[in-house]
C-alpha cells in the first residue's frame, strides 16, 4: 500500500473573517500526497495554490481542517518546526538564501537546518571538498563561486542554489512554487532537468506549481489542478500520461 506522506482533509481557509472583505479561499480540500509523489499542480491565478502551500508549510493555519505529515497531525504546528521536514523554493531568487553570506555558508546552513546551533557556522572547512562536488554536477558554473556572496550571483545561479540548498537533507516534502518562472527560457529548462533528476534520484516526495502547461505534462507522475479553491482534476499514472493540454485547459474555462 501506498505511504502517505502528506494529508490534507477538509481544509478550509477564509481570510478577513467577519468583516465586508472576507473571503473563502480553499473550500473543504481534501488531498494525499503519496511517498514518491512528484505532483505538478496548475490552476488560474487566484485559485489558492500559494495559499495551498502557505497551509501545508505553516506559514497560515487552516480556519478548519487537518493537516497530517507522516501521519502525524501538524495542524497547529509553527513553520519554524516543520521546516526541517518541509523545504520549498520560491519564484523569486532571492527569497530561499541569505544574501550576505557566500555560497558554501548558504549551503552549510542548508546542511544544518533543523539542527541546534549557535551563532557560528561551524565544520565549513570538512564539508567544503563535498560541496564542490556537488555544486560542479550543476549549470550555472556554481562550483565557480563558492565564495561568493549569494547577493551577487545571477537570478539563475542563485535559484539553482535555492533548489540544491532545499533538496540537501531529503526533505519529507519539497514544494516548488514557480521556482523556473523568473529566468530565462534556457537557464529555465536546466533547473527544471535538473529539478527532475534530483527528485527522481533522491526519490523525493514534491508538489510543484507551474504555469507551463507542457512542463505539468512532461514531468511527474500526478497533475492536479486547483479551481477556486477546490481540485478539479487529479489525475495519475497512465491517466496523467494521457492528458492533454486541451483538455486541462477546458477546467480553466469559467
Ligand atoms: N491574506 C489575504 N487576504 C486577502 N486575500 C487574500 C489573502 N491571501 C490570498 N488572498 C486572495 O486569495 C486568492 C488566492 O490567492 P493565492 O495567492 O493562493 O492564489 P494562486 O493560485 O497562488 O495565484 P497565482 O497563480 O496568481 O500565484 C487571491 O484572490 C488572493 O488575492
Amino acid at each position: 500500500m501506498s505511504q502517505a506522506i502528506l494529508t490534507l482533509k477538509n481544509i478550509d481557509v477564509t481570510v478577513n473573517l467577519n468583516t465586508s472583505e472576507e473571503k473563502r479561499i480553499l473550500k473543504n480540500l481534501n488531498l494525499t500526497v503519496n511517498k514518491g509523489d512528484f505532483i505538478t499542480l496548475l490552476g488560474t491565478n487566484g485559485a489558492g495554490k500559494s495559499t495551498l502551500f502557505n497551509t501545508i508549510n505553516g506559514s497560515i493555519f487552516p480556519t478548519k481542517g487537518q493537516v497530517l505529515l507522516a501521519n502525524q497531525d501538524i495542524t497547529n504546528q509553527p513553520e519554524v518546526s516543520r521546516a526541517s521536514q518541509i523545504a520549498q523554493v520560491f519564484q523569486d531568487p532571492k527569497m530561499g538564501t541569505a544574501p550576505r553570506m557566500t555560497v558554501s555558508e548558504n549551503l552549510l546552513l542548508a546542511q544544518k537546518r533543523g539542527q541546534k546551533r549557535g551563532l557560528k557556522l561551524r565544520g565549513l572547512r570538512q564539508q567544503k571538498d563535498y560541496f564542490l562536488k556537488i555544486a560542479s554536477q550543476l549549470p550555472n558554473g556554481l562550483d565557480q563561486r563558492l565564495d561568493t556572496p549569494t547577493g551577487s550571483l545571477s537570478g539563475g545561479q542563485r535559484q539553482t542554489l535555492s533548489f540544491l540548498m532545499a533538496t540537501l537533507n531529503q526533505p519529507q516534502l519539497l514544494l516548488l512554487d514557480e521556482h523556473t518562472a523568473a529566468l530565462d527560457p534556457n537557464t529555465s529548462r536546466q533547473l527544471m532537468e535538473l529539478t527532475n533528476q534530483v527528485v527522481q534520484e533522491k526519490q523525493l516526495t514534491c508538489i510543484m506549481i507551474t504555469h507551463q502547461l507542457a512542463d505539468a505534462l512532461k514531468y511527474g507522475n500526478r497533475t492536479i489542478v486547483l479551481k477556486d479553491g477546490q481540485i478539479v482534476l487529479d489525475q495519475a499514472g497512465q491517466a496523467k500520461k494521457d492528458l492533454t493540454e486541451e483538455e486541462i485547459l477546458t477546467y480553466f474555462a469559467d
